[in-house]
């Protein structure tokens, strides 16, 4: 689908929606979708997830933007340790997740999951994935917890102990609780290290972090927080030790972080940039997969042959179409 440019800063975009169920189901979602967008620089992905408005996808496209338009800054390292991503599921699947990840040496296993309902999992279900993960792994494996905010404060404090007993030992917890203060009171009091995940993506001030000592690591994501020159320079400003994780992109928007991942001076941590491992379909031939628990540092280009099972119907391509439309005017605006 080809459509008129709608900014300066995109002269000749190609537009190519894509689509492709997961794998497993992972954060309420059985597919993932997004637009690839081809600038002078390369073809770069503009995905942000449906429930995010018009104002909060500016960021995402402010990053699509960067990759098609300039480019990034250029690697001090050539492949990135990566971990393998651990949806909320029953302990078998988790266990053959971790066996077929490709030599992943750190597992991120994604707990306090609610039901339709908005019941949480029970605490037995958790520790019985993590058993399973740090089976899979054997003894020397780093397993790690993604809450994404949805214990209330003290559940963490219950559940932690035991999580962290249940996996051997845990390398941190991603945002247990929704709000800073949580954060905090949840580093002080249990020996699990925090890491910040949505208190900086979605946050008006991602430095409230820092201010309460809520944090040990922070989670940067290329899209959410508006390119790869911005999470450089907000990792500069934030002085902790950065994981630079995926939004579920293709391998289109994965290379994004993948350079961002590429690019930090330090990178103590393997980075979250495994999840086209989560798609059925990717749109390049050879996707951003780890080999031997890295991925190689490169920038796949979309292919005929990928797209053809990856590429979006006409009435979701068009809804693509017009919300980077949208989005682009309301940042265009926002400029003038
Ligand atoms: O970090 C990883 O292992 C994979 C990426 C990942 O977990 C996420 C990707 C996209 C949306 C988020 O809900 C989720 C996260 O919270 O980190
Ligand atoms: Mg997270």
């Amino acid at each position: 689908m080809t459509v008129p440019p709608t900014s300066p800063s995109s002269r000749t975009p190609r537009l190519v929606a894509w689509s492709t169920p997961l794998r497993t189901r992972f954060r309420g979602l059985d597919v993932r979708d997004g637009l690839l967008v081809r600038g002078e620089a390369g073809w770069a992905e503009f995905s942000p997830f449906w429930e995010y408005d018009d104002a909060e996808s500016g960021a995402w496209l402010r990053a699509a933007r960067e990759a098609a338009d300039l480019g990034w800054p250029a690697p001090v390292r050539a492949s990135v340790p990566v971990n393998v991503t651990v949806p909320a599921t029953d302990p078998r699947r988790a266990h053959d997740i971790v066996t077929s990840s490709d030599g992943c040496r750190t597992a991120k296993v994604k707990v306090a999951q609610r039901d339709a309902a908005g019941v949480v999992e029970s605490v037995d279900r958790e520790i019985a994935r993590l058993e399973a993960v740090r089976d899979a792994l054997g003894p020397g494996g780093r397993i790690r917890l993604d809450a994404n905010g949805g214990w209330e404060l003290d559940e963490a404090l219950r559940r932690l102990p035991l999580l962290d007993r249940a996996a051997g030992g845990l390398e941190y917890v991603e945002q247990p609780c929704a709000s800073v203060a949580d954060l905090a009171t949840v580093r002080r009091a249990t020996s699990v290290l925090v890491a910040a995940d949505e208190s900086i993506r979605r946050a008006e001030d991602p430095f409230e972090v820092l201010r309460a000592e809520a944090a040990d690591v922070v989670v940067l994501k290329v899209q959410p927080l508006g390119g790869v020159r911005a999470c450089l320079d907000l990792a500069e400003r934030v002085g902790l030790p950065v994981v630079v994780s995926s939004a579920l992109e293709s391998s289109v928007g994965l290379a994004a972080g993948l350079a961002l991942a590429a690019a930090l001076p330090e990178l103590p941590f393997a980075c979250g940039l495994a999840t086209s491992q989560l798609l059925a379909h990717d749109v390049v031939d050879e996707p951003l997969l780890p080999v031997g628990g890295e991925i190689a540092v490169r920038r796949p280009e979309p292919s005929a042959a990928a797209l053809a099972l990856a590429r979006a119907e006409p009435a979701t391509a068009e809804r693509w179409a017009e919300r980077y439309r949208r989005v682009g005017a309301l940042l265009d605006g926002a400029a003038a």
